[in-house]
């Protein structure tokens, strides 16, 4: 399971680069405009430039609207400015074919630009709170677009998780479906250690986190910290070990 970490800014970045060893992508957003609310191009940039240079930096689009020429230009910016993981939240998408169109227009702008970027379709577990597309629909929004990965998120961070809103069992089939079309499967949502290992279990690709390595477990108010991050990989590493070995997941 790779582990995604998104810093909020440059200085948060910074950390992340001190923790590099223990992480695989950098995913730059900004929380304060959403739940995958999307930075400046200058701020990805920088950010790109700070981090070794064998660690992908992903960005986020925003929780975007159903307007697919608006989201595609805004991916094209992601790419642009040296993302190559491109996420977009499907939060004004209410119908699978809405999302379609959308991650359509958003694969096209990207692989034109670098056809080795991978775009990932984002939806949320929590999808009833705000009436967009249902989670399950995703992998398949992911498919019919040719995104490279389908991905569930929390929208409203007020304390409530991913397993809040998709249990696992669910989740596990978000996962099969994803893999069916041969997409990659990545979950997050307020995601703490208790969590790792039924996420293991089930074959999660990636895992996003925040709010897990931020001093107090504050999303908001807390800073993203190596030693965190550290604690956070050694913990997805023992789960990881105890499924080779065949031993029942851990809690
Ligand atoms: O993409 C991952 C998100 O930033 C997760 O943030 P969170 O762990 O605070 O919910």
């Amino acid at each position: 399971m790779l582990l995604l970490i998104s810093p909020d800014g440059v200085e948060e970045a910074l950390d992340c680069a001190k923790a590099a060893q223990h992480l695989d992508i950098v995913d730059v957003k900004k929380p304060d405009e959403g739940s995958l609310g999307a930075n400046f191009p200058w701020v990805i940039r920088e950010i790109r430039e700070a981090v070794p240079a064998d660690k992908p930096v992903s960005a986020t689009v925003g929780d975007v609207p159903y307007k697919p020429g608006t989201v595609a230009q805004a991916a094209l910016g992601a790419v642009v400015s040296g993302a190559t993981y491109i996420k977009v939240g499907l939060y004004g998408c209410t119908t699978p074919d809405q999302g379609i169109d959308v991650m359509r227009a958003v694969v096209r702008a990207v692989k034109e630009h670098n056809p080795d970027a991978l775009v990932v379709a984002s939806g949320y577990a929590d999808a009833h709170r705000i009436g967009c597309v249902n989670p399950l629909a995703v992998p398949d929004i992911a498919a019919r677009s040719g995104a490279d990965a389908a991905m569930l998120d929390t929208a409203v961070k007020d304390g409530t998780r991913l397993f809040d809103h998709v249990p696992p069992d669910v989740c596990a089939e978000f996962v099969r479906l994803a893999h069916g079309s041969g997409r990659l499967a990545a979950l997050a949502g307020s995601v703490r250690h208790d969590d790792l290992g039924e996420l293991t279990r089930i074959g999660t690709d990636i895992v996003g986190v925040r709010g897990a390595v931020c001093e107090s477990g504050d999303r908001n108010a807390g800073r993203i910290q190596p030693h965190l991050v550290a604690a956070f990989r050694a913990e997805m590493d023992r789960h990881d070990r105890e499924r080779t070995a065949g031993l029942p997941a851990a809690r």
